[in-house]
């Protein structure tokens, strides 16, 4: 489905040039719900933004369902785009419009009938739950209803991709909890290839299929939960599990 080969970013800035992402290699299979996580700084962001092309790699090759991202030309992207979903920290929803305008806009962008437009939006606003708020402003909804509505925008114009840019990031633990939870009924309901960059180990746990770790723009390790769950092999990531058991701990009172 996603296969990434020998991608590489730096960042050029007055104090010198950065190495973001090295060599980075990585295959996701359809359907998975591939997680990865890693250190502040650690290259996540400009991982994920570069599966859009919202970030441009310096080297290296992306190819989703078959096609090379990396190669398109501006009105090929645009076209690629419309099958690849992102949802962010803060949400970016356009405060001046409703929900059912926010979900409704990248519909209008892409040319779709009022008919098809309003049909679709209340689909997937019931998909997400937040049928009685389609009239509602940004401002009069909660965080986690916020990503709801990024989530119907990501997914109304039937991507095969979902991309998730800590998207629970500024959410409290059970507000997370609720939308991995939506997120992982999504990709039953929807065969939905969802990638999500996190720094929790909490989130991986909950609902990915398969994780890398990313460490200083390295992929330093990568398997399904239950590989590097039960023999973690880069210190990153038993720094990860050490951590997590910690709260554990603390949350049983230990
Ligand atoms: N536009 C930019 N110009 C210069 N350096 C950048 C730019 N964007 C990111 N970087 C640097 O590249 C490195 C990786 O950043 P990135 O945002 O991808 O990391 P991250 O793992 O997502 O971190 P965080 O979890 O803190 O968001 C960081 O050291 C960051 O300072």
């Amino acid at each position: 489905m996603i296969t990434i080969n020998g991608l590489n970013k730096q960042y050029h800035t007055p104090r010198g040039t950065f190495t973001a992402l090295r060599d980075v290699n990585l295959h996701i299979e359809k359907g998975d719900i591939f997680g990865i996580i890693g250190l502040s700084g650690a290259g996540k962001s400009t991982l994920i933004r570069c599966l859009n092309r919202l970030e441009e790699p310096d080297s290296g090759s992306i190819v989703i369902d078959g096609r090379e991202i990396t190669r398109l030309v501006t009105h090929e992207l645009r076209e690629a785009r419309k099958k690849i979903g992102m949802i962010f920290q803060h949400f970016n929803l356009l405060d001046s419009r409703t929900v059912q305008g926010n979900v409704a806009f990248p519909l209008e962008l892409a040319g779709y009938s009022h008919k098809a437009i309003a049909q679709r939006v209340e689909e997937i606003l019931d998909l997400v739950g937040l049928s009685d708020k389609a009239g509602s402003y940004p401002a009069q909804l909660s965080g986690g209803q916020k990503q709801r509505v990024g989530i119907a925008r990501a997914l109304a114009n039937h991507p095969e991709v979902l991309l998730s840019d800590e998207a629970t990031s500024a959410l409290d633990p059970q507000t997370t909890s609720s939308i991995l939870e939506l997120l992982a009924d999504i990709n039953r309901k929807l065969g939905l290839t969802i990638v999500l960059i996190t720094h929790e180990m909490s989130v991986i746990k909950q609902i990915c299929s398969k994780v890398a770790v990313l460490d200083r723009g390295e992929i330093v390790e990568c398997g399904s939960m239950q590989q590097v769950f039960s023999a973690p092999s880069s210190a990153t990531m038993k720094l990860f599990l050490e951590h997590s058991a910690l709260l554990q701990g603390y949350g049983a009172g230990i």
